[in-house]
């Protein structure tokens, strides 16, 4: 029996004629902390709130820890939102309470400790008056409350502030550590996502283009370099750009002799699957 704590098989979601994910296949190793990435519009989040049973799939299936999620929220996820729904009108101690009324597991010790650790959050604060990036950081000590196997993070970054960025970042590195915890967080802040990822999804127009550890997906392609004149005549170009001197690409796989190549890093290997999903789309409204 497959036991990943997340498994994809040929997952779809149509919304009427748009395909948000389409064939999605890929696994998740226990205790990672997947980047997910991919253009605006990809599937990232719908693809999220699949895993969390928030929506169901129009085809395929997604297991997490070998129990087939089907359209109610699995009690070892959490998932922060987009949206970071929060009720307004409370506390956050308050709010922290709901969380212990609404959970059938939930550690008040592990929300209180979160929060104690977020400089920018006072127990006593109105849900309301709370800035966008403590919301945020709210919203996290809500999702850690619930002792997840697997936590989701939608653009948890997004709102905050370098210093909260690198606190909340601090935070699910802890989990990781402590307590195994599985982690698939979308963000476009590639620098932070290469500070703390292991492993890589790489959504385009709802279908993965990459997925697996950084390391192996980072030697598996090629940035190379040569003169203008010379044909980059192989399979695996993933993106390409040409001056008058000199072309430039993204090479998936092996690359002719003749050309100079170096491995990309996260950040260049992320922007030339950017640039080509941009360039794909480009071309078909030409
Ligand atoms: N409830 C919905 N009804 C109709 N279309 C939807 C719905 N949710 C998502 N979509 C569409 O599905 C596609 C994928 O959207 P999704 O929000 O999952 O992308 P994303 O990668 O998270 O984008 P972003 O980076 O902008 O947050 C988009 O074309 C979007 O318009």
């Amino acid at each position: 029996m497959n036991t990943s704590p997340v498994q994809a098989r040929d997952v779809a979601k149509h919304f009427g004629r748009t395909k948000a994910l389409d064939g999605c296949s890929f696994t998740l190793p226990e205790g990672s902390v997947t980047g997910l990435v991919g253009p605006n519009g990809a599937g990232k989040s719908t693809l999220l709130s699949l895993i969390a049973g928030l929506a169901r799939p129009t085809a395929g299936e997604i297991t997490v820890h070998g129990t087939a999620v089907r359209g109610r929220m699995h009690p070892d996820v959490s998932l922060l939102t987009q949206k970071r729904p929060l009720y307004d009108q409370f506390t956050v101690r308050e709010l922290m309470r709901a969380g212990a009324a609404m959970n059938d597991r939930w550690s008040a010790e592990r929300a209180d400790e979160v929060l104690d650790l977020l400089a920018g959050v006072a127990k006593d604060a109105k849900v309301r008056t709370l800035s966008a990036g403590a919301r945020t950081q709210v919203a996290i000590a809500l999702a850690l409350g619930r002792l997840p196997k697997v936590l989701l993070l939608d653009e948890p970054l997004s709102d905050l502030d370098p210093l909260a960025r690198d606190e909340t970042l601090r935070i699910v590195m802890t989990e990781v550590a402590e307590r195994g915890t599985t982690v698939l967080l979308s963000s476009h802040l590639l620098t932070d996502l290469g500070d703390v990822c292991d492993h890589l999804l790489l959504l385009d127009e709802g279908r993965v283009q990459v997925s697996g550890e950084i390391d192996d997906v980072l030697a598996e392609h090629h940035v190379v370099v040569g003169p203008a004149g010379l044909e980059l005549d192989v399979d695996g170009v993933v993106d390409s750009s040409r001056t008058s001197r000199q072309t430039t690409a993204l090479v998936r796989g092996t690359v002719p002799p003749g050309w100079e190549t170096t491995h990309p890093d996260l950040e260049a290997l992320v922007m030339g699957y950017l640039r080509a999903s941009r360039t794909r789309r480009l071309a078909r409204t030409q």
